[in-house]
Protein backbone atom coordinates (compact mmCIF):
# COMPACT_ATOMS: atom_id res chain seq x y z
CA UNK A 1 0.00 0.00 0.00
CA UNK A 2 0.85 3.43 -0.82
CA UNK A 3 2.09 4.99 2.34
CA UNK A 4 0.04 8.02 3.87
CA UNK A 5 2.23 11.15 3.62
CA UNK A 6 1.48 12.89 7.43
CA UNK A 7 1.70 16.80 8.61
CA UNK A 8 1.84 17.11 12.30
CA UNK A 9 1.11 20.20 14.13
CA UNK A 10 2.02 20.93 17.23
CA UNK A 11 5.48 19.63 16.76
CA UNK A 12 7.34 20.41 19.73
CA UNK A 13 4.16 19.44 22.27
CA UNK A 14 4.21 16.86 24.24
CA UNK A 15 1.85 14.67 21.38
CA UNK A 16 3.79 16.09 18.43
CA UNK A 17 6.87 14.71 19.62
CA UNK A 18 4.93 11.18 19.97
CA UNK A 19 3.40 11.70 16.37
CA UNK A 20 6.80 12.27 15.35
CA UNK A 21 8.56 9.42 16.47
CA UNK A 22 5.94 7.01 15.58
CA UNK A 23 5.48 8.21 12.57
CA UNK A 24 9.45 7.73 11.79
CA UNK A 25 9.07 4.28 12.97
CA UNK A 26 6.02 3.37 10.54
CA UNK A 27 6.47 1.93 7.15
CA UNK A 28 3.27 3.14 6.14
CA UNK A 29 3.74 6.58 7.26
CA UNK A 30 5.74 9.07 5.55
CA UNK A 31 6.86 12.22 7.64
CA UNK A 32 6.38 14.43 4.99
CA UNK A 33 6.03 18.33 7.17
CA UNK A 34 6.22 19.05 10.87
CA UNK A 35 4.96 22.87 11.86
CA UNK A 36 4.54 24.71 14.79
CA UNK A 37 3.09 28.66 15.57
CA UNK A 38 5.58 30.93 14.20
CA UNK A 39 8.07 32.59 16.89
CA UNK A 40 8.35 28.87 18.37
CA UNK A 41 11.68 27.91 19.42
CA UNK A 42 11.67 24.92 17.52
CA UNK A 43 11.18 26.77 13.98
CA UNK A 44 13.81 25.22 11.56
CA UNK A 45 15.10 22.26 14.05
CA UNK A 46 15.04 18.93 12.86
CA UNK A 47 11.56 17.16 13.65
CA UNK A 48 13.09 13.77 15.03
CA UNK A 49 16.09 15.77 16.93
CA UNK A 50 13.61 15.28 20.03
CA UNK A 51 13.25 11.50 19.46
CA UNK A 52 16.69 11.32 18.76
CA UNK A 53 16.57 10.29 15.20
CA UNK A 54 17.53 13.01 12.22
CA UNK A 55 14.06 12.86 10.19
CA UNK A 56 15.57 15.45 7.31
CA UNK A 57 12.23 17.11 7.73
CA UNK A 58 12.75 20.92 9.50
CA UNK A 59 10.12 22.26 11.42
CA UNK A 60 8.22 24.93 9.59
CA UNK A 61 5.87 27.65 10.88
CA UNK A 62 3.92 27.40 7.65
CA UNK A 63 0.99 25.07 8.05
CA UNK A 64 -0.54 25.90 4.29
CA UNK A 65 2.90 24.89 2.50
CA UNK A 66 3.28 21.79 5.13
CA UNK A 67 -0.35 20.80 3.88
CA UNK A 68 0.47 20.73 0.60
CA UNK A 69 3.38 18.44 0.83
CA UNK A 70 0.94 15.89 2.99
CA UNK A 71 -2.35 13.47 2.59
CA UNK A 72 -3.45 14.07 6.15
CA UNK A 73 -3.04 16.47 8.71
CA UNK A 74 -2.81 15.05 12.28
CA UNK A 75 -3.73 17.76 14.96
CA UNK A 76 -3.01 17.75 18.83
CA UNK A 77 -2.47 21.30 19.65
CA UNK A 78 -5.39 23.61 20.86
CA UNK A 79 -8.73 24.35 19.53
CA UNK A 80 -8.18 27.58 17.77
CA UNK A 81 -5.16 26.39 16.12
CA UNK A 82 -6.64 22.99 15.40
CA UNK A 83 -10.09 25.00 13.47
CA UNK A 84 -7.05 26.91 11.67
CA UNK A 85 -5.42 24.03 10.81
CA UNK A 86 -8.44 22.05 9.62
CA UNK A 87 -9.75 25.07 7.24
CA UNK A 88 -6.41 25.04 5.36
CA UNK A 89 -6.40 21.33 4.97
CA UNK A 90 -10.24 21.82 3.09
CA UNK A 91 -9.53 24.20 1.37
CA UNK A 92 -6.50 21.75 -0.18
CA UNK A 93 -8.59 18.87 0.03
CA UNK A 94 -6.50 17.05 2.84
CA UNK A 95 -7.37 14.44 5.50
CA UNK A 96 -7.61 15.53 8.92
CA UNK A 97 -7.10 13.22 12.26
CA UNK A 98 -8.09 15.21 15.39
CA UNK A 99 -7.12 14.68 18.68
CA UNK A 100 -7.17 18.10 20.54
CA UNK A 101 -9.69 18.57 23.32
CA UNK A 102 -11.65 20.92 24.67
CA UNK A 103 -13.75 22.70 21.53
CA UNK A 104 -17.12 24.55 22.73
CA UNK A 105 -20.16 23.22 19.99
CA UNK A 106 -19.17 25.76 17.91
CA UNK A 107 -16.06 24.20 17.09
CA UNK A 108 -17.39 21.02 17.16
CA UNK A 109 -19.77 21.82 14.53
CA UNK A 110 -17.00 24.03 12.49
CA UNK A 111 -15.20 20.36 12.68
CA UNK A 112 -18.23 18.11 11.54
CA UNK A 113 -18.53 21.18 8.57
CA UNK A 114 -15.47 20.31 7.14
CA UNK A 115 -15.69 16.95 7.45
CA UNK A 116 -18.87 17.47 4.65
CA UNK A 117 -15.63 17.91 2.38
CA UNK A 118 -12.72 16.41 3.56
CA UNK A 119 -12.42 13.11 5.85
CA UNK A 120 -12.11 13.67 9.22
CA UNK A 121 -11.06 11.33 12.34
CA UNK A 122 -12.17 13.42 15.31
CA UNK A 123 -11.65 11.66 18.80
CA UNK A 124 -10.95 12.49 22.31
CA UNK A 125 -8.89 9.78 22.90
CA UNK A 126 -7.30 7.54 20.18
CA UNK A 127 -5.48 4.76 22.20
CA UNK A 128 -7.68 1.43 21.49
CA UNK A 129 -7.87 0.70 25.35
CA UNK A 130 -9.51 3.59 25.72
CA UNK A 131 -12.13 2.63 22.72
CA UNK A 132 -12.60 -0.61 24.51
CA UNK A 133 -13.41 0.81 27.66
CA UNK A 134 -15.57 2.85 26.08
CA UNK A 135 -17.53 -0.25 24.54
CA UNK A 136 -17.17 -1.84 28.31
CA UNK A 137 -18.81 0.71 29.99
CA UNK A 138 -22.05 0.62 27.38
CA UNK A 139 -22.36 -2.70 28.47
CA UNK A 140 -21.84 -2.38 32.40
CA UNK A 141 -24.03 1.20 31.81
CA UNK A 142 -27.60 -1.27 30.96
CA UNK A 143 -27.03 -3.89 33.48
CA UNK A 144 -26.36 -1.39 36.21
CA UNK A 145 -29.29 1.02 35.16
CA UNK A 146 -31.43 1.24 38.42
CA UNK A 147 -29.48 2.25 41.80
CA UNK A 148 -26.25 2.63 40.81
CA UNK A 149 -24.91 6.17 41.28
CA UNK A 150 -22.01 7.20 37.91
CA UNK A 151 -19.26 9.27 38.65
CA UNK A 152 -16.35 9.67 35.78
CA UNK A 153 -13.26 10.52 37.89
CA UNK A 154 -10.16 11.69 35.61
CA UNK A 155 -6.80 12.74 36.46
CA UNK A 156 -4.33 14.67 34.19
CA UNK A 157 -0.74 16.26 34.45
CA UNK A 158 -0.25 19.66 35.83
CA UNK A 159 0.15 21.06 32.41
CA UNK A 160 -3.35 20.02 30.85
CA UNK A 161 -5.47 23.16 29.73
CA UNK A 162 -8.98 21.77 29.69
CA UNK A 163 -11.57 20.04 32.10
CA UNK A 164 -12.84 17.57 32.41
CA UNK A 165 -10.71 15.98 29.85
CA UNK A 166 -12.26 14.67 26.18
CA UNK A 167 -12.08 11.37 27.52
CA UNK A 168 -13.73 11.68 30.86
CA UNK A 169 -16.90 13.45 28.60
CA UNK A 170 -17.14 11.16 26.25
CA UNK A 171 -17.38 8.68 28.86
CA UNK A 172 -20.39 10.32 30.59
CA UNK A 173 -22.24 10.51 27.04
CA UNK A 174 -21.46 6.55 26.39
CA UNK A 175 -23.16 5.97 29.88
CA UNK A 176 -25.77 8.65 29.33
CA UNK A 177 -26.40 7.30 25.53
CA UNK A 178 -27.05 4.04 27.17
CA UNK A 179 -29.12 4.93 30.41
CA UNK A 180 -31.28 7.25 27.99
CA UNK A 181 -30.15 10.19 30.05
CA UNK A 182 -28.85 13.72 28.49
CA UNK A 183 -25.49 14.39 29.43
CA UNK A 184 -26.02 18.05 29.41
CA UNK A 185 -28.98 18.02 31.41
CA UNK A 186 -27.45 15.59 34.03
CA UNK A 187 -23.30 16.38 34.84
CA UNK A 188 -22.43 18.08 37.69
CA UNK A 189 -18.80 19.28 37.06
CA UNK A 190 -17.50 19.28 40.66
CA UNK A 191 -18.74 19.90 44.24
CA UNK A 192 -18.54 22.35 46.80
CA UNK A 193 -20.29 23.84 49.77
CA UNK A 194 -23.69 22.34 50.97
CA UNK A 195 -24.94 20.30 48.03
CA UNK A 196 -27.95 18.69 48.96
CA UNK A 197 -28.12 14.62 48.74
CA UNK A 198 -27.44 13.36 45.18
CA UNK A 199 -29.85 13.37 42.93
CA UNK A 200 -30.37 10.04 41.43
CA UNK A 201 -30.21 10.47 37.45
CA UNK A 202 -26.86 12.84 37.42
CA UNK A 203 -23.67 11.93 36.31
CA UNK A 204 -20.54 13.56 38.00
CA UNK A 205 -17.07 14.66 36.92
CA UNK A 206 -14.19 14.95 39.01
CA UNK A 207 -10.99 16.62 38.14
CA UNK A 208 -7.32 15.72 39.65
CA UNK A 209 -4.45 17.92 37.76
CA UNK A 210 -0.98 17.29 39.31
CA UNK A 211 2.42 16.20 38.05
CA UNK A 212 3.33 14.15 34.87
CA UNK A 213 0.23 11.73 35.43
CA UNK A 214 -0.22 10.85 31.42
CA UNK A 215 -4.43 10.23 32.00
CA UNK A 216 -6.19 8.42 34.60
CA UNK A 217 -10.07 8.00 34.05
CA UNK A 218 -12.36 5.91 35.87
CA UNK A 219 -16.31 5.12 36.07
CA UNK A 220 -17.79 4.77 39.31
CA UNK A 221 -21.14 2.78 39.41
CA UNK A 222 -21.53 3.16 43.06
CA UNK A 223 -24.95 1.30 44.74
CA UNK A 224 -25.96 0.70 47.94
CA UNK A 225 -23.96 -2.58 49.09
CA UNK A 226 -21.55 -2.54 45.89
CA UNK A 227 -19.13 -0.66 43.79
CA UNK A 228 -17.93 -1.43 40.47
CA UNK A 229 -15.33 0.44 38.83
CA UNK A 230 -14.13 0.43 34.88
CA UNK A 231 -10.66 1.98 34.61
CA UNK A 232 -8.01 3.11 32.14
CA UNK A 233 -4.51 4.06 32.97
CA UNK A 234 -2.17 5.64 30.53
CA UNK A 235 1.39 4.59 31.17
CA UNK A 236 2.59 6.36 27.76
CA UNK A 237 1.52 8.47 24.90
CA UNK A 238 2.57 6.44 22.37
CA UNK A 239 -0.90 4.41 22.33
CA UNK A 240 -2.78 7.88 21.68
CA UNK A 241 0.04 8.27 18.82
CA UNK A 242 -0.15 4.79 17.12
CA UNK A 243 -3.71 5.04 16.81
CA UNK A 244 -3.54 8.18 15.46
CA UNK A 245 -1.16 6.80 12.45
CA UNK A 246 -3.86 3.84 12.36
CA UNK A 247 -6.57 6.46 11.73
CA UNK A 248 -4.56 8.48 9.28
CA UNK A 249 -4.06 4.95 7.27
CA UNK A 250 -8.04 4.45 7.77
CA UNK A 251 -8.89 7.96 6.51
CA UNK A 252 -6.64 7.36 2.89
CA UNK A 253 -8.91 6.86 -0.01
CA UNK A 254 -12.19 8.33 1.49
CA UNK A 255 -13.62 11.22 0.12
CA UNK A 256 -15.18 13.09 3.36
CA UNK A 257 -16.91 11.98 6.38
CA UNK A 258 -16.77 12.19 10.56
CA UNK A 259 -15.10 9.43 12.09
CA UNK A 260 -14.13 8.61 15.10
CA UNK A 261 -11.77 5.43 16.54
CA UNK A 262 -15.00 3.02 17.02
CA UNK A 263 -15.15 3.62 13.21
CA UNK A 264 -11.18 3.15 12.56
CA UNK A 265 -11.24 -0.13 14.82
CA UNK A 266 -14.81 -1.03 13.27
CA UNK A 267 -16.06 -1.07 16.33
CA UNK A 268 -19.81 0.19 15.38
N1 LIG B 1 -7.15 12.41 21.42
C1 LIG B 1 -6.12 11.91 22.12
O1 LIG B 1 -5.84 10.70 22.11
C2 LIG B 1 -5.28 12.84 22.92
C3 LIG B 1 -5.57 14.18 22.94
N2 LIG B 1 -4.74 15.06 23.54
C4 LIG B 1 -5.07 16.46 23.38
O2 LIG B 1 -4.13 17.01 22.46
C5 LIG B 1 -3.95 18.40 22.74
C6 LIG B 1 -2.46 18.71 22.86
O3 LIG B 1 -1.94 18.04 24.01
P1 LIG B 1 -0.37 18.14 24.34
O4 LIG B 1 0.45 17.61 23.22
O5 LIG B 1 -0.23 17.53 25.70
O6 LIG B 1 -0.19 19.72 24.46
P2 LIG B 1 1.15 20.58 24.38
O7 LIG B 1 0.85 21.87 25.05
O8 LIG B 1 2.32 19.78 24.85
O9 LIG B 1 1.37 20.81 22.81
C7 LIG B 1 0.53 21.64 22.07
C8 LIG B 1 1.23 22.04 20.80
O10 LIG B 1 0.32 22.82 20.04
C9 LIG B 1 0.86 24.13 19.85
N3 LIG B 1 -0.19 25.14 19.95
C10 LIG B 1 -0.80 25.60 21.06
N4 LIG B 1 -1.73 26.52 20.74
C11 LIG B 1 -1.70 26.62 19.39
C12 LIG B 1 -2.42 27.42 18.46
N5 LIG B 1 -3.37 28.28 18.86
N6 LIG B 1 -2.13 27.28 17.15
C13 LIG B 1 -1.19 26.41 16.75
N7 LIG B 1 -0.46 25.63 17.58
C14 LIG B 1 -0.72 25.74 18.89
C15 LIG B 1 1.89 24.31 20.95
O11 LIG B 1 2.81 25.30 20.57
P3 LIG B 1 3.42 26.31 21.68
O12 LIG B 1 4.34 25.48 22.50
O13 LIG B 1 4.08 27.34 20.83
O14 LIG B 1 2.26 26.84 22.48
C16 LIG B 1 2.47 22.91 21.03
O15 LIG B 1 3.40 22.68 20.01
C17 LIG B 1 -4.78 18.68 23.98
O16 LIG B 1 -6.03 19.20 23.59
C18 LIG B 1 -4.97 17.30 24.61
O17 LIG B 1 -6.11 17.20 25.42
C19 LIG B 1 -3.61 14.67 24.19
C20 LIG B 1 -3.28 13.35 24.23
C21 LIG B 1 -4.10 12.32 23.62
O1 LIG C 1 -4.19 16.33 27.63
C1 LIG C 1 -3.87 15.12 27.70
O2 LIG C 1 -2.76 14.75 28.09
C2 LIG C 1 -4.87 14.12 27.29
N1 LIG C 1 -5.97 14.56 26.73
C3 LIG C 1 -7.02 13.77 26.21
C4 LIG C 1 -8.32 14.08 26.90
O3 LIG C 1 -8.58 15.26 27.23
O4 LIG C 1 -9.11 13.17 27.11
C5 LIG C 1 -6.69 12.31 26.13
C6 LIG C 1 -5.78 11.79 27.20
O5 LIG C 1 -6.51 11.62 28.35
C7 LIG C 1 -4.56 12.69 27.42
Amino acid sequence: MTPVRVAIAGASGRMGRMLIEAALKDEGIVLAAAFDRPGSAFIGRDAGEMAGVASGVSIVDDAATALAAADCLIDFTRPEGTLHHLALARELGKAAVIGTTGFDAAGKAAVAAAAADIPVVFAPNMAVGVNAVFRLLEVAARILDQGYDVEVIEAHHRFKVDAPSGTALRMGEVVAEALGRDLEACAIYGREGVTGERAAETIGFSTIRGGDVVGDHTVLFAGIGERIEITHKSGSRMPYALGSLRAARFLAGRRSGLFDMQDVLGLR
